[in-house]
């Protein structure tokens, strides 16, 4: 098995949402297969309820035992439980509130409304994940982790040209001044998010193509972050055809 990465390209975005879903749906059932409890890593963004609405949809959903799975973020908008815009919302709406999941396995990031300060809600999440860690590490290792990317490149809350990116001494940060509103976020670091077994990036539209163009031609992580994001066994780009246009030819492999 390769390592490399993989650029898969579906013709639009509702293909690309439901071909995601059904390969979500059939590696969870083979990852379930092998171990008893799955940690999947969720993310906001664009492409993120149209994968899980796609999920909902697939009447293969029911064959999975949905109570072996956790599920966690990659960031998160600093924003009251419950506002619209927070990620985690957006994935309940779209899927979670539907299955039959034990609470305490939806790890979402604590809110703004929380009580805690934006440090200590950092520091609230980086103990939650350290109580499912493995192998000396204090974080779960993802058997999935899902992650949009911003038109500038970004991934998780982790944006171009600022000190996240380079972060390797701990698992959660505080996120301030995001260029992208709200300017409060909280945001797992790189080793974590690369700590995953499989990294699926998901990434629809012309606005994505020059970022992901650059990230596969070797930029720096501090220019694209996205460029330093690799998986342990897997990592794979799924796009639709408008995010292909800056794609070195020979790293594509379409689906259709
Ligand atoms: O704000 C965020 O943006 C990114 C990318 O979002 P997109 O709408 O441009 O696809 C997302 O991955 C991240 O989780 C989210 O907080």
């Amino acid at each position: 098995m390769t390592n490399e990465r993989r650029v898969l390209v579906h013709p639009d975005q509702e293909s690309l949402a439901g071909a995601v879903a059904a390969r979500f749906i059939t590696k969870t059932l083979d990852i379930l297969d092998a171990q008893e409890i799955a940690h999947l890593s969720l993310t906001g963004g664009s492409m993120a309820s149209a994968v899980l609405d796609a999920v909902w949809a697939s009447p293969a959903r029911t064959s999975l035992d949905w109570s072996r799975v956790h599920f966690w973020w990659s960031d998160e908008r600093w924003l009251p439980d419950g506002d619209p815009e927070r990620n985690d919302r957006q994935a309940r709406d779209a899927l979670l509130d539907r299955l039959e999941i034990p609470a305490e396995q939806v790890h979402a990031m604590p809110s703004a409304d929380s009580g805690l300060d934006l440090d200590s809600a950092a520091a609230s999440y980086a103990e939650d994940l350290a109580r499912f860690g493995t192998d000396g590490l204090a974080h779960p290792v993802f058997d999935i982790a899902f992650l949009g990317v911003g038109p500038d490149g970004h991934i998780a809350s982790l944006f171009p040209h600022r000190s996240g990116i380079r972060v390797t001494d701990r698992t959660v940060i505080p996120v301030r001044n995001s260029p992208k509103p709200p300017p409060e976020r909280l945001s797992l670091t790189r080793p974590v998010i690369n700590g995953s077994q499989r990294i699926w990036l998901v990434l629809a539209g012309a606005d994505k193509a020059s970022a992901l163009g650059l990230a596969l031609a070797g930029a720096s992580r501090d220019e694209v972050p996205v460029a330093g994001i690799k998986g342990r066994r897997r990592t794979v780009f799924f796009i639709d055809q408008a995010a292909a246009s800056e794609v070195p030819e020979e790293l594509i492999a379409r689906e259709y």
